[in-house]
């Protein structure tokens, strides 16, 4: 990265940020400064890391301490995350909008103040090969067609951090080995939760998640082996304390 977009690019910052729901603490006294190209966050189910994304794209406030996404406050500044922060949902029905896959597509651009969006949106889709399926119903496609879809969308409005909630989750491996490929060449930051540590293996930086705290953070060399150890641990415990019965 070099001149002002260096400058500009400040990372996330949480300092001491906490969120409790209904009394029930989720995420609890955060305080990380994220600046590397590829971040991996893992923890097992319930431990807060969908939460945690949410909190950074500002579609939730921390009840205390503070979220800061390149020095704004992404809960507050709506507008300016536009062209800071994408995220892609573990879900694409969770994202997509519209009926056709055009108006999908030009929808994030036009909120980003673009009168040409559609025209935009459709040679986007003419420079990957698939003109033809501008004018397609959305509900026609695969689930791996619409993740697709949404990365798309999120490309498009060229964000400098794109957030990833188990992307490769409903995807098969010849889909999540395409979608590994595309996401390797981007140049945006990625931060990307996963179940899979093999599926962060190459990323600069993994926070370990559990029960709303860091356990740890650092290379995936000196958290992962501690992760897998402890899951396969947990996994042959007879009961599984951290869900309800
Ligand atoms: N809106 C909410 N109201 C009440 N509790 C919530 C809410 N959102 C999340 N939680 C709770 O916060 C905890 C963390 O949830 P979250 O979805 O962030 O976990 P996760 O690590 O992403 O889990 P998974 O791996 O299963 O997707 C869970 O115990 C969940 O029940």
């Amino acid at each position: 990265m070099t001149g002002a977009f260096a400058q500009m690019d400040q990372g996330i910052v949480l300092r001491g940020a906490s969120l409790v729901i209904r009394g029930t603490p989720i995420l609890s006294d955060l305080t990380l400064a994220l600046t590397e190209p590829r971040i991996g966050i893992v923890g097992q189910n319930g431990s807060g890391k969908t939460t945690l994304l949410r909190l950074m794209a500002g579609l939730v406030a921390p009840s205390s301490g503070s979220v800061m996404v390149d020095g704004i406050d992404p809960a507050r500044d709506r507008k300016g995350m536009l062209s800071r922060l994408g995220i892609l949902f573990q879900n694409p029905d969770q994202q997509i909008l519209f009926p056709t896959v055009a108006e999908e597509l030009a929808f994030g651009l036009r909120q980003q103040g673009h009168r040409d969006a559609e025209t935009r949106a459709r040679a986007a889709l003419a420079a990957e090969g698939r003109a033809d399926w501008a004018d397609l119903p959305v509900s026609t496609l695969s689930q791996g067609q619409r993740q697709w879809l949404c990365l798309q969308a999120i490309l498009l409005m060229a964000p400098r951090t794109i957030l990833l909630d188990e992307p490769f989750a409903a995807l098969d491996l010849p889909t999540a080995a395409r979608l590994t490929r595309r996401l390797a060449t981007l140049p945006q930051r990625l931060i990307t939760i996963s179940h899979n540590p093999a599926a962060v293996a190459t990323c600069d930086r993994i926070l370990w998640l559990d029960s709303g705290r860091i356990r740890a953070d650092g290379p995936p060399g000196a958290v992962l082996p501690a992760f897998t150890a402890e899951m396969a641990r947990l996994g042959e415990a007879d009961a599984d304390p951290h869900l309800p019965r």
